[in-house]
């Protein structure tokens, strides 16, 4: 697909991360703004400046920088020299009472960026810092006058229920319009997830079917072996549904939901039509279609409750009331400490009308994988070759990243590329989120189910196995 048409990268940008020295900085963002830049997708005129309380100077914090993309898949481009110059780093703790000295460097960098181009350059402030510092950052960007005319990048999680995404908001909106709001959901950034468009509205074999005359359910799996005890404050104080359910699922829900924009490169068409689909998700009922779990030995790891009932797994059905997806459930899974890690979109096809349609134990699916580089295929029936007429399932595969001419981009880079050129089709808005955080909330109530145990390993509780009658979770055993 190309780029949505009318937007438009600026001549230059001054790219401003807050929580520098953190690790998703250090991990996804600082190398992802070098793949942008490799790729040729920066402005030519461009800087970075980092932000922590750590007071480094310049030179410390390219070392930091150096270290990050080196260790990171790309390693370094071959002008790292180039790029290490471009940084500057600004030590303190940036807020409503403190400038920091932000608003000296940031008017010195512009400054060089206006000699250099004669435009005033856009300024791109990426929040990765602790969503407690969302709402001081932002009223300092307001109170120093760093807002104006900017787009600000907020990490997730933007709220953890909907009262908390309201006061959140709320904050954020007395500075900043939520045309200059930018909330990251990495997965709408994978590039298997953003060629559902493509493979849904280009192709009649997949539009004509994507729907409940023809879909028996969708799944969107994404078990995960990895393990939380690095992360043991995180998850206690979260959990599996709120870090993956509410969020990455439920946009990649939306995502395979949407009825088909009005116009696929306007991104408040394609903003319209995910925001229409977040709002017709039924709230989930605890009781019939939600599984929680947790894997055994969670509670000895050091730093969780021995008593706590935190879910490292959950397994939701949830309901789209759309007359497109009125009766079809959508499941979702996900969990830590699963057989396999894996993310993966399944629409178990229903089987067909005719002379072989009732004997199929094996459903038709179309799939999409999304981790990595992404894949599509499709499982299908045909004739085992030989004289009797048998048959047998076989999975027809292609892999995204052996399409002529294509070379994806990681999550992160994809949408630092979208947020410079000011589309916001592949952000979470402020619609969207309410929507997610209202389908969401019975999760949070007396109703929550207890997470029931799991081995580690597996694929998580039998129970979940109920959620997906008649058929079966595509994935695992
Ligand atoms: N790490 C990951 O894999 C992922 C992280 N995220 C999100 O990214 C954000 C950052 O996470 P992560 O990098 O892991 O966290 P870290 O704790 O590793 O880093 C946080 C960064 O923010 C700065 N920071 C901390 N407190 C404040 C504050 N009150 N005001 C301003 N800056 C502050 C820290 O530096 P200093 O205190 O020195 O200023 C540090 O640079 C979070 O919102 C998290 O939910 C989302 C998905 C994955
Ligand atoms: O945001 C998160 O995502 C990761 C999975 O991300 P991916 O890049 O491996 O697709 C998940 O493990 C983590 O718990 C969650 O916070």
């Amino acid at each position: 697909m190309t780029a949505p048409a009318p937007q438009q990268l600026p001549d230059a940008v001054v790219i401003v991360l807050f929580g520098a020295t953190g690790d998703l900085a250090g991990r996804m963002v600082l190398p992802a703004l070098v793949e942008v830049h490799r790729r040729g997708l920066m402005p030519d005129a461009w800087r970075l400046v980092g932000v922590a309380a750590d007071e480094l100077d310049d030179d410390a914090f390219r070392d930091r920088f150096q270290a990050a993309v080196a260790a990171s898949e790309h390693g370094l481009c071959d002008d790292w020299d180039e790029v290490r110059d471009r940084t500057r780093y600004c030590g303190g703790r940036f807020g409503p009472d403190d400038d920091a000295g932000l608003p000296t460097l940031l008017e010195e960098v512009r400054a060089e960026l206006r000699a250099d181009t004669g435009a005033e350059p856009l300024v791109l402030h990426f929040l990765a810092v602790p969503p407690a510092a969302f709402g001081p950052i932002t009223r300092g960007l307001g109170a120093h006058g760093l807002a104006e005319g900017a787009r600000v990048v907020f990490e997730k999680p933007y709220g953890t229920s909907l009262a908390s995404f309201e006061e959140l908001d709320a904050t954020v909106k007395e500075v900043l319009a939520e045309e200059q709001i930018f909330r990251i959901d990495h997965f709408l950034g994978k590039e298997g997830v953003q060629t559902i468009y493509v493979l849904r509205f280009a192709n009649q074999l997949f539009s004509s079917e994507w729907n409940r005359a023809s879909v028996a359910q969708v799944q969107i799996d994404v078990p995960e072996d990895l393990d939380v005890t690095n992360r043991i404050g995180f998850y206690e104080a979260t959990g599996a549904a709120l870090d993956m359910l509410v969020t990455h699922l439920f946009q990649v829900a939306g995502q395979v939901a949407m009825e088909p924009p009005a116009d696929l490169r306007d991104p408040a068409s394609v903003i319209a039509a995910r925001e229409a689909a977040l709002r017709a998700f039924r709230p989930l009922d605890p009781a019939e279609d939600v599984v929680l779990g947790q894997f055994e030995g969670y509670r000895d790891i050091e730093g969780a409750a021995p008593d706590s009932t935190q879910d490292t797994f959950v397994a939701a059905r949830l309901w789209v009331d759309t007359e497109r997806w009125r009766g079809v459930p959508f499941l979702l899974r996900t969990g830590k400490r699963m057989a396999a890690k894996e993310q993966r979109i399944t629409l178990v096809l229903s089987p067909p009308f005719g002379p072989l349609g009732g004997e199929l134990e094996e459903p038709n699916t179309i799939e999409i994988d999304f981790a990595g580089e992404g894949e599509v295929a499709l499982g299908i029936t045909v004739k085992t070759p030989g004289p009797e007429l048998t048959y047998s399932s076989g999975r027809a595969r292609l892999d995204l990243d052996d399409v002529p001419g294509g070379e994806g981009l990681s999550p992160y880079a994809s949408l630092i590329n979208d947020a410079l050129i000011g589309d916001r089709s592949l952000y979470t808005t402020e619609n969207g989120l309410r929507a997610a955080f209202t389908a969401f909330a019975p999760l949070q109530g007396p109703d929550r189910p207890t997470p029931l145990p799991y081995a580690p390993g597996s694929w998580g509780p039998e129970e979940a196995h109920r959620l997906a009658a008649p058929h079966r979770w595509m994935l695992g055993e």
